[in-house]
């Protein structure tokens, strides 16, 4: 059996966080838009913890302002750089980098002077025809000053569309110039003088929605309020962050879609088709893992939707034991279902250490060796001398399930049954998230035979690719829309045809 004590990495990392807001008039506007965009950027803190840029705007005469650093929101933006940010509008960013180092030079959101006046952009998201987009700017004369994929789109949005401008700048149709050449992924905000665009790919990779802050005594519905209702309209990679500001998710941003927010309200300016009339390809790792399960996407609960993820798997996979738990925190719903659809009891077994975060500094080899035994406690008397059904959302090196058996075992575990609420993690994904190797993927190291024995389990099983789908798929209720999801990874099945 391989030890895989000494490997401290574990899941699917590197995804970004995007966050705006605009104040309906009058400007100035009453609200406190700086601190509106700091808890907007918390509530997406899991989304991104290498760095955070904050870029506010009066909206007035083009300038903008902007505080940017290393490191975690609350460690960022202090009170005194709130005043500094003051402003009717602005955007936001978490960075977790796929394209370009982590390090100053590419925290977003990013500015660049054009003949019109200043652009800054923030993107959720990896490019996946990034070579190709550098190489032609780079050839057409532009100077590019980082590695960032970013910073390729909004370079292409300094150039004016092959239709020309006779009218001065036409964002709409540079964004769709820009929409055009550049292929998935990406959910971004773009803010000129005194408008944010909030746009997502044609495919709808990542995630992007809106919301409302209505005034704190309304009993107007979100739905039905008028544009004079609303005191501040917000954009953001997930609903999460809607909550700690007291806005409303009003909905999603269609695939392919532009919505322009002024002081005077959102209005809709058009869908970038997809190619040959292709299916979206919402990132389905969104629902499983990355998103807080209290985000909603296409009119569902993350939470929900995790929880028919357990309910699926419990059909597909069930197995007699005494109790049902989590690897806490994302498979908790699934757990929690899985145990209510075979009757089984829910029990905690860990108490995990919420402090441990990614930036931890690697100890010395002795305290690195205790792996996961830093993040995960055993709550001993809970488990002792049963047989345990232990669900996770989904293995991806191996490294988190492996140690975590081996404790519950040393702690008087009878049986672990591994059931995991996603199918097998083969392939690596171009997108935006930082899958490791395929090599290191423990799927493809090692065969679904032999893999109880390479967790010290008594037995490991996946929910299907078909049964992932249809429980996601089931709880979407929006009407008209076409729905399709990227499961590329599972499947290999990727949204457009790859180069590499
Ligand atoms: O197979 P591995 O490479 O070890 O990774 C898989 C684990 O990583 C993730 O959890 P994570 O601890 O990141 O966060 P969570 O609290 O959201 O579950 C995921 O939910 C699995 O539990
Ligand atoms: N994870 C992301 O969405 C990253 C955005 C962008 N590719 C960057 O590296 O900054
Ligand atoms: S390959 Fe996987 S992680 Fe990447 S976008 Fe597709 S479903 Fe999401
Ligand atoms: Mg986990």
């Amino acid at each position: 059996m391989a030890d895989c004590d000494n490997q401290e990495e574990s899941g699917m990392k590197h995804y970004c966080g995007i966050f705006g807001a605009v104040a309906v008039e009058p400007w100035p506007t009453q609200l406190d838009l700086p601190h509106i965009l700091t808890l907007g950027l918390l509530g997406l803190q899991h989304r991104g913890q290498e760095s955070a840029g904050i870029i506010t705007t009066t909206g007035e005469e083009g300038q903008f302002k902007q505080k940017k650093g290393m490191g975690l929101v609350e460690q960022i933006f202090r009170n005194e750089d709130m005043i500094k940010l003051n402003g009717n509008m602005g955007i936001a960013h978490n960075r977790y980098s796929t394209m370009g180092g982590s390090e100053l030079l590419n925290i977003q959101p990013f500015v660049v002077n054009t003949i019109h006046g200043k652009i800054a952009i923030a993107h959720n998201g990896e490019i996946v025809n990034a070579a190709e987009l550098r190489h032609q700017l780079l050839k057409s004369g532009v100077g590019l000053s980082t590695d960032s994929d970013s910073e390729l789109l909004i370079q292409l949005l300094t150039h004016p569309p092959s239709c020309g401008e006779p009218d001065g700048a036409n964002w709409i149709n540079r964004i769709k110039a820009m929409m055009k050449v550049a292929m998935l992924s990406y959910s971004l905000l773009i803010m000129y003088k005194d408008v944010v665009y909030a746009v997502r790919d044609p495919f709808g990779n990542r995630p992007l929605c809106i919301g409302k802050i209505l005034p704190p005594s309304s009993f107007i519905s979100v739905d039905n309020c008028n544009e004079k209702d609303v005191d501040a309209y917000v954009v953001s990679s997930e609903s999460c962050s809607f909550h700690a500001i007291g806005a409303k998710y009003y909905r999603d941003i269609l695939p392919g879609e532009i919505i322009e927010i002024s002081k005077k309200g959102i209005k809709s300016c058009g869908i970038v088709s997809r190619p040959n009339g292709k299916l979206p390809a919402f990132c389905i790792f969104e629902y499983v893992y990355f998103a807080r399960a209290d985000t909603v996407f296409e009119s569902q609960m993350v939470y929900t939707a995790r929880q028919r993820c357990g309910e699926q798997l419990a059909i597909e996979a069930p197995v007699e034991a005494d109790i049902v738990s989590t690897v806490p925190e994302s498979a908790t719903p699934s757990a929690v279902e899985y145990a209510r659809k075979l009757g089984l009891p829910y029990t905690e077994i860990f108490s995990k250490n919420r402090y441990i975060g990614r930036t931890f500094i690697q100890p010395t080899t002795r305290l690195r060796q205790l792996g996961v035994a830093k993040k995960f406690g055993p709550l001993t008397d809970n488990f002792a001398g049963k047989r345990i059904v232990l669900v996770d959302d989904s293995i991806v090196r191996g490294n988190t399930m492996q140690a975590l058996i081996k404790l519950l075992k040393k702690y008087g575990a009878k049986e672990v049954h591994v059931r995991v609420a996603s199918p097998p993690i083969k392939y690596p994904c171009y997108m935006g998230i930082n899958i490791p190797t395929k090599e290191e993927l423990i799927a493809n190291r090692i065969s679904l035979q032999d893999l109880p024995d390479h967790l010290c389990a008594d037995s490991v099983k996946y929910l299907t690719i078909e049964g992932l789908v249809k429980a996601i798929q089931e709880g979407i209720t929006t009407t008209g829309q076409p729905i399709g999801h990227c499961t590329a990874c599972l499947s290999g099945d990727y949204p457009v045809k790859l180069d590499w």
